[in-house]
């Protein structure tokens, strides 16, 4: 699995650990830091949440995990790339439906709301799940994707 991480900088540190514990994971084949680096780095949370999110859609990655303060700004940026499902995921059967029920491809943390731990954790577990196309929530994931491709096309 390839995997793109990105944060600003309220949520680099937390970033940088996720980042680490993904590159020892035997499951995870590639891991595409997009930054920030540091705290210095003042970009802001949509400019590494849609960057993130465009090479989702690119086929370039195909997971990613977003960190800003609360998790909210990057997941509404990531969710504004054509194709991209994510959202804030603190705690584990959010973070399991969000792959089950919604084919979610990026989970975002609040580096402001959750501990290090318990985003690891989490993390570690969400790499386990797929989604199952033949699933009955699929026909649900697939109204979103026909809406995006009738009213949303560019
Ligand atoms: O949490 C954030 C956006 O959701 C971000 O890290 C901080 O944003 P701000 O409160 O607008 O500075």
């Amino acid at each position: 699995m390839r995997i793109v991480v990105a944060a600003d900088n309220a949520g680099v540190d937390l970033k940088n650990q996720v980042r680490d514990l993904l590159k020892a994971d035997e499951r995870v084949t590639e891991v595409t830091d997009l930054g920030v680096a540091d705290a210095g780095d003042d970009r802001a949370y949509p400019v590494l949440g849609l960057a993130a999110a465009e090479q989702i859609a690119r086929g370039e990655a195909d997971r990613g995990v977003l960190v800003c303060g609360t998790g909210i700004g990057v997941a509404i940026s990531a969710n504004k790339v054509p194709g991209v499902r994510a959202t804030v995921a603190h705690d584990s059967y959010s973070a399991e439906r969000s792959v089950k029920s919604n084919n979610c491809q990026i989970i975002t943390f609040g580096a402001r709301v959750i501990g290090p731990e318990l985003a690891k954790k989490i993390v570690t577990e969400w790499l386990g799940y797929e989604f199952d196309p033949e699933s009955a929530s699929a026909s649900k994931v697939a109204h979103i994707t026909d809406y995006e491709q009738t009213h949303l096309a560019s």
